[in-house]
Formats: C-alpha cells, structure tokens, sequence
C-alpha cells in the first residue's frame, strides 16, 4: 500500500475515534499497533476498554502483561482478561489460563482446564494446539485420536505449527495409521512458507501417569519426573522421555523461524557477543509469543528441575550442525552480567536442557571434571547444578556440547536463576 493510501485509512479511522465509539478505538488503536505507535494504541485500547470493549480488554491485558507501552503489571492485565471474559470472551480465558501457569495455585485452579476448553470449543488455535499436545501425551487411543482432530481443527484454522505437528504424526502413523500421502500434502502446502520438514524422531510416549482418559487436566504437568543421579557433586541428574514427540517438534517447530547465530556474555562487558565458544544457532523465545503449550513445556522442565517456572530465563532452542559445539564453559554468569539483567534475581542456579531430536553423531554433553558424558536421546532432560548450595558458583559444573559429527542437534535449555525473574 502506498504512504498516501495508508495516511487517508489512518485519517478516516482518525475522524471515526473522534466519534468515540468503542469499535472505532479499538479499529484505530489496532491500526496504530501495526504502526508501532504503541504508547497512543495503550491509551486507545484502555479507553475502548473502558467502555466495556472486550478485544480492546485483551489487548489492554496484553499491553500489561508484556510491558507495552506501560509498566508490566499483572493484576491489572488480570482484571480486565476477567472482565473481558465475563463479556463472554473465551480468548479472555485463555490468557487467564496461560497466566495461571506459572502460578503456584495452579494446581487447583480447574477454572484453568475449564478456560481452555471454551477456547478449544470457540476453535482457538493456541488453545487447540496445547490441548492437542496434552491428549498427544496419553495412551489410551480415544486421547490419540482427539489429540489428531484437535491438530486437524488448529490446521484448518491457520496454525502452521500445529500443521507440522500433524503431518509428522501422519507420515509417522502416531496415533492413526501411517498417511504418508497426507503428510506428503501437507508438507507440499507449507513449503511455500519457507517451512520445510522437521527431522525425523521416533519416541515411546512419556512414561508419566496419564490422567483420566477425554478429559483436559493439564494440571498432569506438575508430576515430579523420576530423576536418575549422575553425579552427586556438582548434581547432576538425567530423565529420559521427560518431553513427548509432539512436545520436542513444537519447541523446534516454534524455534525455527527465530534462529541466529548464538551469543555468548563477554566476561569484560557483560554484553552478548559472537564467540568460537559457542557456534551454533540459537532462538530465545520471548514471553511475548510464549503461547499455552510453550508454557506448559517450560513447566513440565521447571518441575523436573524442582524450580518454579518464575525463576526460568526466557526459553532458548539451540541448533548444531555437523562441526558445530558449545565449547567447554559454566553457566553461572559473571557478576557484570547479572546487574544487566535482573540482578535481583539472582545468578543461575540450575539448567535443564532436553535434547529434542536424534543425532546420527556426536553433539554429546559432556562435564570433563565430574566425568559425566550424556547421549543426545529425543526427550531426555539432564539437569545440573551451577552453584554450590550457599550460593557461590561451582566451579566443577564446567560442561561442554561437543562437536555434532553426523546429523542436525536440537537442544532446548531453561536457564534456572535463584529467584523471581519472570513476572508471572
Ligand atoms: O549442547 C549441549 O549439550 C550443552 C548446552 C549448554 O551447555 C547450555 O545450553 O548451556
Ligand atoms: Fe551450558
């Protein structure tokens, strides 16, 4: 669109706000968004908000949740998601579910698995596409077959990551009998996105204990995994098949748009700089675009790790490519690092990292003082130590991912601080 034709919209949206109707401020502020003029779009959301606007209640929240233009505050992006909801906005209720993920009362809160059920039923595809991956989770062939149409429903509804989903379980016969055909189309409709296909990896489905059978009870995520001592000192431990199929390509699937070449924290400057350390490529996902399922794997490793999922570090997906390594390092950071982000809270504690795929050679994690050598497996979770229990960085944690030599290495790292880092 030219420069002029997009002026007289903003123009005409302009003259219709000043009207002051609600949908002509939220039509107003939503163009303003697109614009990157976020400070005028808060005070347009909130006054349509106001006026009992419910998308402009969302957006509102939004804006709230994510420091937009405004001060993160989350009982107030809390209040209006309420409103909003009791509007009758099943998306409202998504986001109070995605909220209550993090929280420590989630647990009880089955108004959560009740909200994602109204947007599963209002066919919103973030809520299709978490649920999908929990029924994906269960044995019992009716969780399977739902787990597919919810997959299915999130495809038709536009959702490219659900749609990867799917044709992997499709060419793989998970849950149906092997469709490559259908696979094959699907593939065929993404590849003009630029979406090629994910590697191939083959996985039992989770041992954890199911719940009950066609029913929605994410709460199924705080199950404390079994974990299988390493080393006693730096701690380290291992779970294998802590992460599902579905649950590994959805972090490789979500990862892969935003990979670039991974940085490293310069011990001088504190600041992140391209190092021979480290030569993969790395994707940190924003709480921003942190949807329900996202969510919901950050948890399933918090808990395994034993930390709340306020202490993690944004969500970072790794990839190496044959002769690329993460060199021998820790994970605590220097002192000037931590006072450029969060300093109060804290250093890293602990890291979970699962390795998301198969790796034809190589790309082992390996901690040279504690003698531990860890196999790249799909699903499998090894979670260290960085500080002693008084809190002063370990030394002896020091871990390397060596070289991959044959095949592609998918990895997904939580980096754990000792207190509070994320808002909610
Ligand atoms: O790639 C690996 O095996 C190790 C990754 C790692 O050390 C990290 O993410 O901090
Ligand atoms: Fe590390």
């Amino acid at each position: 669109m030219t420069q002029i034709a997009e002026d007289s919209i903003l123009t005409r949206l302009r003259q219709d706000a000043d009207r002051g109707t609600p949908q002509a401020l939220y039509a107003l502020a939503s163009a303003l968004v697109t614009r990157q003029q976020m400070a005028e779009a808060f005070d347009l959301h909130h006054r349509a908000a106001q006026a009992g606007h419910a998308n402009a209640q969302i957006e509102t929240a939004r804006m709230l949740m994510f420091g937009i233009a405004a001060n993160v505050d989350v009982p107030r992006a809390g209040e209006w998601l309420l409103r909003a909801e009791a509007a009758g906005s099943p998306i409202a209720g998504y986001f109070l579910a995605l909220m209550a993920v993090g929280h420590p009362s989630f647990a009880r809160e089955a108004r959560t698995n009740e909200r994602v059920l109204a947007a599963v039923n209002a066919n919103y595809p973030p809520a299709l596409r978490a649920a999908a991956i929990h029924f994906g989770r269960k044995p019992d062939e009716h969780d399977q077959t739902l787990c597919l149409q919810l997959l299915e429903r999130a495809t038709h509804a536009g959702d490219v990551v659900a749609a990867q989903l799917l044709a992997e379980r499709l060419m793989h016969g998970e849950g149906c009998i092997p469709q490559p055909e259908a696979a094959e189309e699907l593939w065929a409709q993404l590849a003009p996105l630029g979406i090629e296909r994910l590697p191939d990896i083959s996985l039992p489905l989770p041992a954890s204990t199911p719940g009950p059978s066609n029913t929605l009870a994410l709460e199924e995520v705080l199950q404390r995994p079994a974990v299988k001592l390493l080393s006693a000192g730096p701690r380290i431990g291992q779970v294998d098949g802590l992460l599902s199929a579905d649950e590994c390509r959805l972090l490789m699937a979500s990862a892969r748009p935003r990979l670039q070449r991974s940085r490293t924290i310069d011990p001088e400057t504190g600041l992140p700089v391209a190092q021979e350390i480290r030569t993969s490529s790395d994707a940190s996902i924003d709480p921003i675009v942190e949807d329900l399922a996202l969510r919901l794997v950050q948890l399933r490793m918090c808990v395994a790790a034993g930390v709340s999922l306020t202490q993690a570090e944004n969500l970072t997906v790794l990839r190496y490519e044959p002769g690329q390594e993460y060199r021998p390092h820790r994970d605590y950071r220097p002192p000037g690092a931590i006072e450029q982000d969060r300093p109060e809270a804290g250093n890293r504690l602990r890291t979970i990292c699962v390795y998301l795929n198969e790796v034809e050679a190589g790309g082992e994690t390996e901690f040279p003082i504690a003698s531990a050598v860890i196999s790249p497996e799909p699903g499998r979770a090894i979670i260290f130590d960085n500080l002693f229990p008084d809190g002063r960085p370990d030394p002896d944690s020091l871990h390397a991912g060596r070289p991959v030599q044959q095949g592609i290495k998918w990895l997904a790292t939580l980096w754990l601080r000792e207190r509070r880092y994320r808002h909610y």
